[in-house]
């Protein structure tokens, strides 16, 4: 089922990328997203770097940069995805072979980070995965880092290095606003997307916001017990950061349906879409499910009510400024 797919009409500054001297920047694709680092590439005006991956009989990765980047600012996209290890060696490979050809500053664009989950202990004697991560990239030899989105604001902290923390929210409002929907109510479908939905609301015309209260009896089981505000009669918008085997965003599109919502939209930026995430999203409980390029979505797992938005201008953007050493949060003012 083919979704739409559009890309990002952001009132950004017009990129300065044309009148630039480009001979600095590099831009490398992991394997994870190459149509979102095609897309970053070509509102930056350049091209992907040449770079051999390739895997040994063994299963072992091989990476080799192609080119010069001796003294080069280079940017890594790679979003840590399925397969989440996988993609995340490849990345640390990546940083590592552009540290050793000599590289000035390598930042990992990395537009869904994996793992974010495990950001504390929920329980007695688990790993921080979360913060494992962090320091894997940060000893790999990345100097700073570019992501989307995180799943908690505390792994922000958990790099010792630069990190510039960027939203896909302009480019979902933008698509919201332009729908003309009328009596919304924004709503968190847990206690973690409380600031978000609330910053959404914020923007769409001080929506009231509500909050759906979740418990998780265990992984990946999502149970919701109460709703918080009134949605009777109203457009209520679902905000979350991601949506992975969707029992949380259904859950709660059921709890408004019943609490006598009109319609219910569902918007996340990363599309994690484990099974049975599909059959259970299509079942007709949306009227739209909105979602972001940062992971890709193969056709098989597109549906009728999906609709999924490009931040690959947003992202470009973004690695400008931060080479140009201009402001990355007045983007999101
Ligand atoms: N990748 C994961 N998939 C599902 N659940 C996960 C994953 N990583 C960690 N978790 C568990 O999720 C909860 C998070 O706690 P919240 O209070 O819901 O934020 C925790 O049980 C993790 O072990
Ligand atoms: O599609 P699902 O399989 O239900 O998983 C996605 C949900 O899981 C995460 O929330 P989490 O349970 O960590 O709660 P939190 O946001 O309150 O931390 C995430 O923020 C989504 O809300
Ligand atoms: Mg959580
Ligand atoms: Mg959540």
């Amino acid at each position: 089922m083919p979704a739409v797919i559009r890309s990002a009409t952001l009132t950004l500054q017009p990129s300065l990328a044309t009148f630039a001297d480009h001979s600095r920047l590099r831009l490398f694709s992991g394997s994870a997203n190459i149509p979102l680092s095609q897309e970053v590439a070509r509102y930056l005006g350049i091209d992907l770097g040449p770079m051999v991956r390739k895997r040994f009989a063994d299963g072992e990765l091989y990476i080799q940069i192609q080119e010069s980047i001796r003294g080069c600012d280079v940017y890594l996209i790679q979003p840590s995805c399925y397969p989440v290890n996988d993609h995340l060696m490849e990345l640390l490979i990546m940083i590592d072979a552009c540290r050793r050809a000599s590289a000035r500053q390598i930042t990992a664009v990395i537009p869904y980070y994996g793992y974010a989950r495990a950001d504390r202990k929920t329980a007695g004697r688990e790993s921080i995965t979360a913060k494992l991560v962090a320091n894997l990239i940060t000893q790999a030899g990345a100097s700073r880092i570019l992501a989307m989105d995180l799943h908690s604001d505390q792994i922000q902290g958990y790099f010792d290095i630069p990190l510039d923390h960027v939203y896909a929210s302009p480019v979902v409002l933008d698509y919201l606003v332009s729908k003309q929907l009328s009596d919304i109510v924004v709503v968190s479908p847990d206690v973690g997307g409380v600031a978000r939905a609330r910053a959404f609301a914020k923007k769409l015309n001080d929506a009231p916001l509500a909050i759906i209260d979740k418990r998780r009896q265990a992984h990946n089981v999502a149970e919701v017990m109460n709703l918080i505000g009134d949605v009777e009669g109203k457009t209520a918008v679902l905000v979350d950061d991601m949506i992975d085997t969707a029992g949380t965003i259904c859950e709660g599109a059921r709890l408004l349906r019943k609490e006598g919502a009109r319609q219910v939209y569902a918007c996340a930026t990363h599309a994690v879409f484990s099974p049975p995430a599909v059959e259970r999203l299509s079942t007709g409980v949306f009227e739209e499910v909105i979602i972001t390029n940062t992971i890709p979505v193969p056709e098989d797992k597109r549906f009728k009510q999906l609709t999924i938005l490009s931040v690959a201008n947003l992202l470009g953007e973004t690695i400008w400024r931060i080479h140009e050493d201009s402001s990355v949060s007045s983007m999101f003012r």
